[in-house]
């Protein structure tokens, strides 16, 4: 058997335009895992509505933040690709979920260098159902379609794995070195909170209320919520943070559905008005620097905390091309390809 990896990030519009935005906007949100309503209101919600004012007002944002070589998340993945690939000596190819990227693409890289064993990797530390779950039954569904002999094995999420907790922790404590703050956010990407409800295999332990992710069950291997406490929990305990010098809260919401709070645009208003003057803040729900961390976070986190009276705002980068971060990829990977050379 010939092993290989593929890499599978989020994804990007071909460019900052109103019509590649659309494009790219309407494969993703017609995604059933992502906006999780019958086809026909699906249909109706995002080629009716959405895609209607959305396309126009996410380019300009998308305008902001756009790097001469492309979208930062797709640029940031391929670095991250190439540095993973000359650690291992199985191909990494990198796929994304929506656009041009596409994992079929990926898949097909592999299958021309003689791969017939692929290691399925979302880019997400977390389980949702928006971002890990899509992306292996679409594998599975191109698998059975176009590459019958091609066996597939997928990463699960790997929030609380401890080298995991220990390279996160490493970089936030390299990026805060030497800030003066006095509170540190930890920003996750939202869900609505269907979608928790939706993934609680026990069908009865999700309340959403504050105490069910701090509790012990088998709802927690797919639970959002609990994986995103549990990351900044562990950060907190890693780095010894003292209690009420930092906090979880949930950005990017979307329609009219309640979302998992607190939300973050709030929260940084809050502590603008608690007269915090300096705050950080740190985004683990995403591997790459993107729109939601460059522009959602970086400019318009920072315009509300200073419209508050804060001032200093220091955003810190995701984990990127980060070798630390390279090299517990590098690691993970050849665990699974040659568990006898790692010990595993
Ligand atoms: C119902 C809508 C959405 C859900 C659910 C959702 C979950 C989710 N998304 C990410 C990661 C990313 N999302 C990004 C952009 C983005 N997300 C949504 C909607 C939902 N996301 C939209 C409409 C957009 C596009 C931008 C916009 O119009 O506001 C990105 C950035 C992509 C980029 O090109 O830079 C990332 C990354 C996670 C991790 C997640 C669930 C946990
Ligand atoms: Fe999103
Ligand atoms: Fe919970």
């Amino acid at each position: 058997m010939k092993k290989g990896i593929l890499l599978v990030n989020l994804g990007s519009p071909d460019s900052p335009t109103p019509k590649d935005v659309k494009k790219y906007l309407g494969e993703f949100l017609m995604d059933e895992r992502v906006i999780d309503i019958p086809f026909i209101a699906r249909t109706a919600l995002v080629k009716g509505i959405i895609l209607k004012t959305r396309p126009k007002q996410s380019a300009a944002a998308y305008k902001k933040i756009w790097w001469e070589e492309g979208s930062p998340l797709i640029v940031l993945s391929e670095r991250l690709q190439k540095k993973v690939q000359k650690q291992v000596d199985f191909p990494v190819a990198l796929a994304m979920r929506y656009g041009s990227m596409t994992i079929k693409k990926g898949l097909q890289e592999l299958v021309d260098k003689g791969v017939d064993e692929v290691l399925l990797f979302p880019l997400y530390p977390q389980f949702a159902m928006a971002t890990t779950e899509t992306i292996t039954v679409l594998a599975e569904e191109l698998r059975q379609e176009y590459f019958p002999k091609l066996k597939i094995e997928s990463v699960p999420a790997f929030y609380n794995k401890p080298d995991y907790i220990e390279v996160l922790s490493n970089s936030i404590k390299k990026h805060l070195e030497g800030k003066n703050y006095e509170h540190l956010l930890f920003s996750y990407h939202g869900v609505p909170e269907r979608h928790i409800r939706k993934s609680d295999v026990t069908k009865s332990h999700c309340k959403i209320n504050g105490s069910c992710c701090k509790t012990p069950s088998k709802a927690h291997e797919f639970c959002y919520r609990h994986q995103c406490l549990e990351v900044t929990r562990l950060v907190a305990e890693k780095l010894q943070f003292k209690e009420g010098t930092y906090s979880t809260s949930f950005q990017s919401r979307l329609g009219f559905d309640p979302w998992l709070q607190p939300y973050t645009d709030r929260t940084i208003e809050r502590l603008g008005k608690q007269g915090i003057k300096n705050m950080a803040i740190v985004t683990p729900a995403f591997v790459s620097d993107c729109l939601e961390t460059l522009e959602e976070i970086a400019m318009e986190g920072q315009e509300i905390f200073h419209e508050m009276g804060g001032k200093d705002f220091t955003t810190i980068p995701c984990l990127n091309d980060d070798a630390e971060w390279v090299s517990l990829l590098a690691k993970w990977i050849n665990a699974w390809a040659i568990p006898e050379k790692v010990g595993v």
